[in-house]
């Protein structure tokens, strides 16, 4: 008979709502922390007071920080690390498993140094018959709100589908409900890219602009984003989807979120270092910048928003002055085909 036990690593606000939810759904979850105070300390407490406190954790879910002990005999493992730690994350899944286990990827972000997204990290360094096993998961989906029930969709893709819906059936409650989509370059180019946008609204919050600025910025956000999605070899229709337009809207608005909390801190005056500190979580969207900027130069693809995060956190312009070059880009047509529909 399989297992039951689910391996969760990374023992931050993610990993620990997903592996709440996975023993609502009958699963024995062993949370992997590499801090063996943070591990005590969620053992103790029934809470993860670091990462999402208050949430009370049933007895199933149980934090270690031995990694042998954790994905020993699991049926399943949730990679819940920034994408920063996947690769390091993912050699000890290589040194210590084999076999017929599903693993679900929930990093989203683009690893600058090499521009690879997280199931190619994972097919770099995991053996064949486990990187078939990678399913991605993506969508709209705070840690804090899926820790309290609330009606929240996702979507999974993998390169085969029945592997996405052995994922599907495994993570589907009443109140989180689960799309599969063949798309898993748009599920993940979705994922990681809605940061950048989340983190300029951010700094429009921080600079004490409205709402107006924070429709723009997704509109506009969204359309660099399918410029490039496609240029790549995504399809459209996945970012009008749940990791497209779900997760820009949920991250662009919510107060969960560490992209958009760390722009903030930016758009008051906060230098990059500073703004980390301030939120103390995983901030993908920065790793990303640099990443998207990279990717967009090579391919020739317009992201003046992405241009601008860039200016911002990594050559030193000045949100402000960031605005400035926004606004007063030369005019042109709301769509790339633009002219066409008029005589
Ligand atoms: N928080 C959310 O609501 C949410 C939702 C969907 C996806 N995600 C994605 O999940 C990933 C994790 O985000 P999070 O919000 O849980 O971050 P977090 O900052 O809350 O937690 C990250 C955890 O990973 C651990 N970690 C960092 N580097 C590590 C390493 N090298 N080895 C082992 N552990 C390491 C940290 O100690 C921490 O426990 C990110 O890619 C994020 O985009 C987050
Ligand atoms: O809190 P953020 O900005 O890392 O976003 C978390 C999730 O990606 C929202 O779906």
């Amino acid at each position: 008979m399989q297992s039951e036990k689910v391996a969760v690593l990374g023992a931050g606000s993610w990993g620990t709502a997903l592996g709440r939810l996975l023993v609502q759904q009958g699963k024995q979850v062993y949370l992997w922390s590499r801090r063996v105070d943070l591990a005590k300390d969620i053992n103790s407490y029934r809470e993860n007071r670091r990462y999402l406190p208050g949430v009370l954790l049933p007895a199933k879910v149980r934090a270690h920080a031995d990694v042998d002990e954790v994905l020993k005999d699991a049926a399943t493992i949730v990679l819940a690390v920034p994408s920063s730690a996947l690769r390091e994350t993912a050699a000890l899944i290589r040194e210590r498993v084999q076999g017929d286990v599903l693993i679900i990827s929930t990093a989203k972000g683009i690893e600058p140094e090499t521009l690879k997204r997280p199931s190619e990290i994972l097919r770099e360094e995991l053996p064949k018959e486990l990187a078939d096993r990678v399913v991605v998961l993506s969508g709209p989906s705070h840690a804090e709100e899926v820790a309290r029930d609330i009606p929240t969709t996702v979507v999974v893709s993998a390169e085969q589908r029945a592997v996405a819906e052995q994922a599907q059936d495994l993570l589907m409650r009443p109140n989180f409900r689960v799309y599969t989509n063949p798309d898993l370059l748009g599920l993940e180019l979705g994922g990681s890219l809605k940061n950048i946008i989340a983190l300029a609204c951010g700094v429009a919050e921080g600079l004490g602009f409205g709402d107006n600025t924070k429709a723009a910025l997704v509109t506009r956000g969204l359309a660099e984003i399918i410029r490039l999605g496609t240029a790549m070899g995504a399809r459209e229709t996945t970012f009008a989807g749940l990791a497209g337009l779900g997760d820009l809207v949920v991250t662009c608005t919510s107060k969960h979120s560490r992209n958009m909390r760390f722009g903030s801190f930016l758009g008051k005056g906060k230098s990059v270092e500073e703004s980390l500190a301030l939120v103390g979580q995983t901030v993908e969207g920065v790793r990303t910048t640099r990443a998207a900027y990279q990717i967009a130069r090579e391919k020739g693809v317009e992201m003046p928003i992405t241009e601008e995060c860039y200016r911002v956190l990594f050559e030193g312009a000045s949100p402000a002055d960031a605005v400035g070059t926004l606004m007063g880009r030369l005019k042109t047509h709301e769509v790339e085909e633009g002219v066409e529909g008029w005589n």
